[in-house]
């Protein structure tokens, strides 16, 4: 999140008309309302306002780097209906080249691909031959696969052949084994680059680069009809709304309950004669339960964790189509990011414990050496008499 909002109107293509039951019809536009930071036009690159992708990349990818560079966790995720360009964004095509191949081009990278059943799409022999991997968790660096395959890419080429096998293999494990869950794969791929900077700061930060599928598959009505793929095949991207809006929830719970404090402090401060009764309702704000977050309950969430609501910058992009015939997916898809969007994360930056307090001794060093100088400079005039 950036503290650039911007606002966006909502406005169907064509004006949306109601027929009213007298036969008139009531052709008032509908107008909806959505803050957000970025907003990317990629409709058609005649148009003045055409983003590219490497515009897209100037403003996000960027970013992303330059947040795990300084040792923070990011997250950058794109949610959105079939076809809006999910794929296109994050992966792009060999003559337009997307975010992910862009952000993995630096240096000791290291990427790890699995699909949502957690297998590992890059693993040779042993790896190769099982059906899905363990997701476990760290103390301190939270959720992660057991035993997934490490590989290390220089380049922007070698990026994208990568994730190209990654996927190659994905669709032929699919079509061979029949497997109704990975037919349907919610999860496209989720990458997990790891940043590792060497001595002395020993900083290491993890990007996770997620494609969802579809978006139309969070509706637990998407696939009632087919019963070879049962009821639990939407799992993650079910679960991903819940721990969205639960989250979000948490959050304005949490800042209205600071608002309704920081007034009863300030009224405290004031003396004001109501100062015990607005402090009783802010600790009654704050007694009042937050909402489970259901982590656990899909694979992809419980990897995201930290992503949402956790330790690490986290974006979310919204692919949504032009066209009218997608009015009510477009406007799903604005109102999840909408929930998204008031999710506080807690980010700090990723060190060991010694390491921090070598950097602050270091800094405090720094900060006193240079308090001398100008102690020094002060007193030189009189040196010079
Ligand atoms: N901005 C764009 N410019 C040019 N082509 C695009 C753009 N966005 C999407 N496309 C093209 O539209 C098609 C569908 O896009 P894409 O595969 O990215 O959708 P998706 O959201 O990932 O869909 P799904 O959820 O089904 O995988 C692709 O052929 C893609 O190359």
């Amino acid at each position: 999140r950036t503290n650039l909002l911007h606002h966006f109107l909502f406005r169907p293509m064509q004006p949306r008309t109601t027929q009213l039951e007298n036969g008139a019809v009531d052709s008032r536009e509908k107008l909806q309302e959505f803050g957000f930071d970025y907003c990317f036009w990629s409709v058609e690159p005649a148009d003045p306002h055409y983003a590219s992708q490497e515009e897209v990349f100037q403003d996000l990818g960027v970013s992303v780097l330059s947040a795990a560079s300084e040792g923070y966790n990011v997250c950058l995720f794109a949610y959105g209906q079939t076809g809006s360009g999910k794929t296109y964004t994050m992966m792009g095509t060999p003559d337009s080249i997307g975010l992910t191949p862009r952000i993995c081009q630096v240096r000791h990278w290291v990427i790890s691909i699995y699909n949502e059943r957690v297998r590992d799409l890059l693993g040779a022999g042993e790896q190769k031959k099982r059906a899905s991997l363990r997701v476990r968790e760290h103390p301190e660096k939270g959720p992660y696969v057991q035993d997934l395959s490490q590989h290390v890419v220089s380049n922007c080429k070698q990026a994208m052949e990568l994730l190209e096998e990654g996927i190659s293999n994905r669709i032929t494990a699919a079509t061979h084994n029949h497997d109704a869950s990975s037919r349907s794969t919610k999860l496209k791929y989720h990458i997990q680059a790891i940043l590792e900077n060497n001595l002395p700061s020993e900083i290491v930060s993890r990007i996770n680069l997620v494609d969802l599928a579809g978006s139309e598959r969070a509706d637990p009505n998407y696939c009632r009809d087919r019963l070879t793929e049962g009821s639990n095949i939407n799992k993650s991207l079910v679960t991903l709304g819940i721990v969205i809006s639960a989250l979000a929830q948490n959050s304005q719970m949490s800042s209205s309950c600071q608002s309704i404090n920081s007034v009863a402090s300030e009224a405290e401060s004031t003396g004001g004669s109501h100062s015990s009764s607005l402090s009783d309702r802010g600790a009654g704000g704050a007694g009042r339960r937050h909402c489970f977050i259901p982590y656990r309950d899909s694979v992809l969430t419980w990897l995201l964790k930290d992503s949402l609501g956790g330790n690490s910058k986290t974006i979310m992009i919204a692919t949504v189509s032009p066209s009218i015939n997608s009015y009510n997916e477009t406007l799903s898809t604005l109102r999840y990011a909408a929930h998204a969007r008031n999710i506080v994360n807690k980010p700090r930056v990723n060190e060991d414990a010694n390491v921090r307090l070598i950097r602050e001794l270091r800094e405090e060093i720094d900060r006193l050496k240079t308090m001398l100088l100008s102690f020094e400079m002060v007193s030189k005039p009189f040196n010079i008499i």
